[in-house]
C-alpha cells in the first residue's frame, strides 16, 4: 500500500464544510445575476439579452413523461437572426404578458426545454393541463434559474459529511487523507480486448482495473483521453455488471455516449441529449423504453386516458348537474388511466435499467428520480477538471469505486462569484486528488494533434516535459499540408515592443483592445495565406481560428475582416472563426493565432495571468501557432517570459518592425 504524501491543514469536515459555504456564496451570487439580468428588466430588455422569446405561439401539444404536457412553441420567423441563450435540459418558463399582471403576479408554466431549432423549442412542462391564463394576453418564454443543480449539489455534500462505510473511504481518498490502494500486478487481470492503445493509454487503461478506490486518467491536450476512458470502460464492464459514466456538460456525455454505442456497448442515455444525432436519440431512456415489449400497453393506455380527456373537455361549465358529474367521472376515469400508465413507465423503466451496462449522464442528472436509488460499482467522471466539487461529489455518493478523467492543466469551471472562486472554489476534486495522492494518476504521454514545436513548450511548462509527438504529427506543419507553403516555423512570435502598439480600454468595462496589434495579426494571416488556393483542398479545407483574450479585440478583429475579402469568405465558409480561448475548448484547427492584446507601461497583463487558459488557447493548433504580443508587457509574468525565450531558441521570435516597412 502506498503511503500518502499530502499533509493535510484541516479535517475532511472542515474542508466539505468550507466548500458548502463556498457553494451557497456561488448560489448567491447566480441567482442575483439571474435577478438583475431577468425579473427587473423588461420583455424587451431580456430578449435583447437571449433570455426571452417573445411573443411566441403554441403550435403543438403532447403527452409526455409521467402524463405531462409537451409544448412545442414557436416565435415569429422574422426574430430568426436573435441570438438566445436557451439550450437543451434549462429550466423555463411559459409566461403570459396580460395587463395589471406582472412581477410576482405574472403568471408562469414551468419547465424544462427538450429542444431548441432555429424558431422552434419544445418544453417539457410541469402540468397535465394547459393553465386558463392561456388564452389572455401574448405569450413568452423566459429562462429561469436552475435552482436543480445547487439543491442537488447541498444534498450530496451532506451525505459525503455524514457518510460511513464505503463513502466514507473514497471521500478520504479522494481528499488525501486515505492512501488510495491497488491490486498488485499479480492480481490485475490481463486486458481482454484487443486494442490500438499505444503504452501510456495501455498503462492508464490497466491503473483503471488495478484501481480498488480511485484511478485518475490525466489527459493533456490531445492525447486521446476519450479513447482511453472508453477502452477503460469496455474492459470494466467486462468484470462488473453495471458502470456509470458522467461529466459536467451535456456535449461530453453525448460524446461518450455516442463512443460507447459505436463499440456496441448497452448504453442509456439519461436526460436530454445537447445535439440530435440518430445514434444518440436511439440510446435516450424514452427511445430505449419505445423498444421495450410492455410499450405497446403503455401506448393504448395513455390512448384511452386522452380521449377521456378530451371527451370531458367537450362537456362546457354551464351544463347542468348530470353533464357536470359525467365530466367528473370522465376526469376521473382518464386520471386513473394515466396512473396506471405511469406505473407500467416506471416498471419499464425499471427493467431497461436493471439489465444496461451503462448509464450516461451529467453529474446533476445522476440524481434524475429514475436513477437516484441506485449503485454502481465504478462511476466514471470525464471532463472532471472542469467540474466543480460539489458536483462530482452527486454521483460519488453511489459509488463503490470512481475514476476521474481530465486534465487540471486546462480550463478550471466557471465560477461566478468572485468571493467564491477566490477563497477556492475553482479548485476541483480532480485537482486536489491528483495533487495530494499522484500514485492515482497515470498520465497519457503521446499526442496526435501538434507539431512537436507547437507542444514542446506547453510540455515543458505544465506536464514535466514529459510529452511526446507521434511521428505522424512531429512533423507536420504547414509545408507538410502543402508545399506552397513556406517551410518550417511550426510556432511563430512576434514581439509589438516598442512600436507604439497601446492597448485601449473601455469605459466602464474592465475590455480591451489593441486595434494595431489586431491589425497586424490579420495582415500576417493574409500574408501566410496568400499562396493557399481552397479549390485544391476541397475535401480537407485549412481550419483557422484566431483568438483574444478580451471581448472589445474580438469585436474589433470581426469588424475589420468584414474588409478583408479572402478572409471573410473564410469566415463565412466557417473555416475561420475568431473567439475567446473558451470558444474553442476541446477543438482544434490547423492554424491558431493569438493576439495577447496587453500593452501598457504599468506592464498589467490583467487575466492573461491565468496561464491554464493560455495553455488551452495554445494547443489547439496542429500545424502553426501565430502569437502576436508587446515582450516589454508580458515579460512581468515568468510563462511568458520563457515564452520569449522558447521561441528565441527555435528562431521563432521576429519582431513587428519586420512588418511596417
Ligand atoms: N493510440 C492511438 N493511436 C493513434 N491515434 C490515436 C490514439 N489515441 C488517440 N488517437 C487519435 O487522437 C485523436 C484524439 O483522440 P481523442 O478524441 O480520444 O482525444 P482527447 O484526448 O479526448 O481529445 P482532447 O485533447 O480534445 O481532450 C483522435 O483523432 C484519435 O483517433
Amino acid at each position: 500500500m502506498a503511503e500518502a504524501t499530502y499533509t493535510p491543514t484541516e479535517s475532511v469536515y472542515e474542508e466539505l464544510r468550507r466548500v458548502q459555504a463556498l457553494l451557497r456564496i456561488e448560489q448567491q451570487e447566480d441567482l442575483e445575476q439571474y435577478r438583475i439580468r431577468n425579473a427587473k428588466s423588461t420583455i424587451a430588455e431580456r430578449q435583447h439579452r437571449g433570455l426571452t422569446w417573445y411573443p411566441i405561439k403554441i403550435t403543438k401539444e403532447d403527452i409526455g413523461f409521467g402524463g405531462k404536457l409537451v409544448l412545442e412553441l414557436e416565435r415569429p420567423a422574422g426574430q430568426s437572426q436573435q441570438l438566445h441563450l436557451f439550450q437543451v435540459g434549462k429550466n423555463a418558463a411559459l409566461f403570459g404578458n396580460i395587463p395589471g399582471r406582472a412581477g410576482s403576479d405574472k403568471p408562469m408554466l414551468q419547465g424544462v426545454v427538450t429542444s431548441v431549432r432555429r424558431n422552434k423549442i419544445t418544453l417539457a412542462t410541469n402540468k397535465e393541463d394547459l393553465p386558463d391564463w392561456i388564452d389572455e394576453g401574448k405569450l413568452g418564454l423566459d429562462l429561469t434559474f436552475d435552482e436543480v443543480s445547487y439543491r442537488e449539489m447541498e444534498l450530496a455534500l451532506q451525505k459525503v459529511q455524514g457518510a460511513f462505510g464505503r463513502l466514507a473511504d473514497l471521500r478520504d481518498t479522494l481528499l488525501g487523507h486515505r492512501p488510495a490502494e491497488f491490486k498488485s500486478a499479480e492480481e490485475t487481470e490481463k486486458l481482454y480486448y484487443p486494442n490500438p492503445l499505444n503504452a501510456s493509454q495501455t498503462a492508464a487503461v490497466q491503473h483503471v482495473l488495478a484501481a480498488k478506490d480511485v484511478a485518475i486518467i490525466h489527459g493533456p491536450p490531445g492525447t486521446g483521453k476519450t479513447t482511453t476512458l472508453v477502452q477503460a470502460i469496455l474492459e470494466t464492464i467486462r468484470r462488473e455488471r453495471r458502470v456509470l459514466v458522467c461529466a459536467p456538460s451535456n456535449t461530453a456525455v453525448d460524446l461518450l455516449t455516442e463512443k460507447l454505442a459505436e463499440r456496441g456497448v448497452n448504453v442509456i442515455r439519461m436526460g436530454n441529449p445537447s445535439r440530435v444525432s440518430d445514434l444518440l436519440l436511439e440510446h435516450t431512456l424514452d427511445a430505449q423504453v419505445m423498444t421495450h415489449k410492455h410499450y405497446g400497453e403503455l401506448r393504448s393506455l395513455r390512448q384511452t386516458a386522452e380521449q377521456y380527456r378530451q371527451m370531458a373537455g367537450q362537456y362546457k361549465r354551464n351544463y347542468g348537474w348530470e353533464e357536470r358529474q359525467q365530466r367528473q367521472a370522465l376526469k376521473e376515469q382518464a386520471h386513473q388511466l394515466l396512473q396506471e400508465s405511469d406505473q407500467l413507465e416506471k416498471y419499464i423503466t425499471e427493467d431497461l435499467l436493471e439489465k444496461v451496462q451503462v448509464i450516461t449522464c451529467t453529474l446533476v442528472g445522476a440524481a434524475n428520480r429514475a436513477i437516484r436509488h441506485l449503485m454502481y460499482e465504478t462511476v466514471f467522471i470525464d471532463e472532471a477538471a472542469q467540474a466543480l466539487e460539489p458536483g462530482c461529489w452527486i454521483p460519488i455518493t453511489k459509488a463503490e469505486r470512481v475514476v476521474l478523467a481530465g486534465d487540471h492543466c486546462q480550463l478550471p469551471p466557471t465560477v461566478k462569484s468572485e468571493k467564491a472562486a477566490a477563497q477556492g472554489l475553482r479548485e476541483t476534486l480532480f485537482e486536489k486528488c491528483i495533487t495530494r495522492q499522484p500514485e492515482t494518476a497515470r498520465m497519457l504521454q503521446v499526442q496526435y494533434r501538434m507539431h512537436q514545436h507547437i507542444m514542446q513548450f506547453s510540455s515543458d511548462q505544465f506536464y514535466g516535459g514529459k510529452l511526446q509527438a507521434d511521428e505522424r504529427v512531429r512533423a507536420a506543419d504547414l509545408h507538410d499540408y502543402d508545399t506552397r507553403f513556406e517551410p518550417g516555423q511550426a510556432v511563430e512570435f512576434i514581439d509589438t515592443a516598442g512600436c507604439g502598439f497601446e492597448e485601449m480600454g473601455l469605459q466602464d468595462s474592465p475590455s480591451v483592445a489593441n486595434p494595431e496589434e489586431a491589425d497586424l495579426l490579420l495582415r500576417r494571416l493574409s500574408e501566410l495565406l496568400q499562396d493557399y488556393h481552397q479549390r485544391n483542398h476541397e475535401q480537407h479545407p485549412l481550419s483557422i481560428g484566431v483568438i483574444a483574450p478580451y471581448r472589445a479585440q474580438i469585436n474589433y478583429l470581426k469588424d475589420r475582416v468584414e474588409d478583408m475579402p479572402e478572409l471573410n469568405e473564410l469566415l463565412t465558409k466557417r473555416q475561420l472563426s475568431i473567439g475567446t480561448v473558451d470558444s474553442f475548448q476541446g477543438q482544434e484547427r490547423d492554424i491558431i493565432a493569438i493576439t495577447l492584446t496587453r500593452s501598457n507601461a504599468a506592464n498589467d497583463i490583467g487575466f492573461l495571468a491565468d496561464i491554464r487558459r493560455m495553455n488551452v488557447g495554445m494547443t489547439r493548433a496542429r500545424r502553426k501557432l501565430l502569437m502576436i504580443g508587446d515582450s516589454a508587457t508580458l515579460s512581468s509574468h515568468p510563462f511568458y517570459r520563457e515564452f520569449v525565450n522558447y521561441v528565441e531558441d527555435l528562431g521563432a521570435y521576429r519582431t513587428a518592425w519586420e512588418f511596417q516597412q
